[in-house]
């Protein structure tokens, strides 16, 4: 047996890497920025802060995705891979519309944006991720990872008993809804797949982006504080 999968047996690795580095996990899926948002004592110019800041942050996730997509079609055994991927790049289109209608209905102008050091960090790193010698198994890994902490973070405010505003309930909404889980699910799916048949190295080369992933998203949501 190869890599992890002796050790993740069928639960995944994913599930090993989350449960082995379960306090940076937690950290990055239970912000006090997020939590905040639950208890509705949100900070609105913290969220504003981050409105903008995340903004700047997908437009860069476009080129991401879409290097990703390209290694789906030259790496992937399963076709219906595409189609996922496929469905994130519409969802994202979706998304950039989103946010400009969003920032406009909190009165903040997108063109003007200053990118934090925390954010510029994070977009490097996405950057680097494009390269063609990072293989498909590191990068479905990476996105899962990303998109599955928003998920998780935002579906923490939509939970019964959370005070969420209502003038937030949209944002929650967007990386809170069941349909994203479903999207979440199905990378996770294909990340473990992949890493059930990865190398040695390139098992560990998943596992550091991961990590980073946690501590850059960690990063991210210390922005909405105004000091980072
Ligand atoms: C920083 C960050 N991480 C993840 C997502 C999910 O798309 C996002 N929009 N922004």
């Amino acid at each position: 047996m190869k890599g992890e999968s002796a050790e993740g047996g069928d639960r995944g690795t994913i599930l090993t890497w989350t449960e082995r580095h379960r306090g940076m996990y937690e950290r990055a899926t239970r912000h006090p920025f997020i939590l905040s948002i639950r208890g509705g004592t949100v900070d609105i110019s913290s969220f504003k802060r981050w409105l903008s800041q995340d903004y700047i942050f997908v437009r860069k996730f476009v080129p991401f995705l879409a290097s990703v997509l390209l290694k789906t079609s030259k790496e992937s055994n399963d076709t219906s891979d595409m189609e996922i991927i496929l469905g994130g790049m519409a969802a994202l289109h979706d998304e950039i519309s989103w946010f400009k209608k969003e920032a406009s209905k909190w009165n903040i102008s997108l063109f003007d944006i200053a990118p934090q050091n925390a954010n510029k960090e994070y977009c490097r790193f996405l950057e680097s991720l494009t390269n063609s010698e990072v293989s498909y198994t590191v990068a479905i890994t990476a996105l899962w990872a990303i998109e599955a902490i928003y998920q998780e973070s935002f579906s923490l405010c939509l939970e019964e008993g959370s005070m969420t505003p209502s003038e937030l309930l949209e944002t929650c909404q967007r990386w809170g809804n069941t349909g994203f889980k479903e999207y979440c699910l199905s990378h996770k799916r294909i990340a473990n797949r992949q890493l059930e048949q990865a190398s040695e190295d390139e098992l560990k080369q998943a596992e550091e982006a991961f990590l980073r992933i946690l501590e850059y998203e960690v990063g991210f949501w210390n922005m909405s504080d105004g000091d980072a």
